[in-house]
């Protein structure tokens, strides 16, 4: 249920807490449509009403490091801000999740950034990982999927890998409302080629590293 004075989305100790453990015992964390009804809903009517010349071609890499690899990566982003309800909702949810696993796991995340993606028919994003070794402050990763009926034949499923030498992995069906968490570092994963239009959300829990000559986060 709504809060019934500011529509934000429910808190959820028992998700919240469900993903704590699998983060402990095996540094990821799958919940197929476990978002708040309402939320998914809203972020997904957000996505579709979101006028195409939102969505900017995505990149690799952070600031000076930042080019576009078509070869790598295919799919179209919309940085999500607190400009728009459904983009506030999003982000108090977020928020609340971090709050509880900075309490249960001291992980010390420090701020949440995210985008909507949308891959087109035949778009992917071939196998990475969302953060390196040394540079990480991308400590945990998640997805939410908005998109009411995924079928099979659709593909663009996520395939997760539990290392670098794993070439089987799991596959995560992008339906709405799931929400999947990793560890940024030590999961590699990918986007298999879509059919259909595939609309999520991507977003990053990151540590501070501010320094006298970097002021987080670069955007
Ligand atoms: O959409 C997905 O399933 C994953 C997207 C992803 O890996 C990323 O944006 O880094
Ligand atoms: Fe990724």
């Amino acid at each position: 249920m709504a809060d019934i004075h500011t529509g934000a989305p429910p808190v959820q100790p028992h998700l919240f807490e469900a993903i704590a453990q699998n983060l402990l015992s095996q540094g990821y964390s799958v919940h197929p449509g476990a978002l708040p009804q309402a939320l998914s809903e809203q972020l997904y009517r957000h996505s579709q009403e979101l006028p195409q010349q939102q969505f900017d071609p995505a990149g690799i890499g952070r600031d000076t490091q930042h080019t576009r690899s078509e070869a790598i990566r295919k799919d179209q982003i919309c940085w999500i801000t607190d400009d728009w309800e459904a983009g506030r909702h999003w982000l108090t949810w977020a928020g609340e999740l971090q709050t509880y696993l900075n309490r249960r796991l001291f992980l010390g995340l420090f701020s949440f950034e995210s985008h909507f993606a949308h891959y087109g028919p035949g778009d992917f994003y071939k196998r990475h990982v969302d953060a390196f070794r040394g540079d990480a402050n991308r400590i945990l990763s998640m997805v939410v999927y908005l998109n009411p009926e995924w079928r099979p034949e659709y593909g663009g499923e996520l395939v997760l890998y539990s290392d670098d030498q794993d070439d089987q992995g799991q596959k995560i069906t992008p339906t709405l409302g799931t929400i999947v968490v990793f560890l940024s570092e030590e999961f590699p994963h990918e986007v298999l080629p879509a059919q259909n239009d595939r609309y999520s959300i991507a977003g990053w829990f990151r540590v501070n590293t501010s320094s006298a000559l970097r002021t987080d986060p670069p955007r």
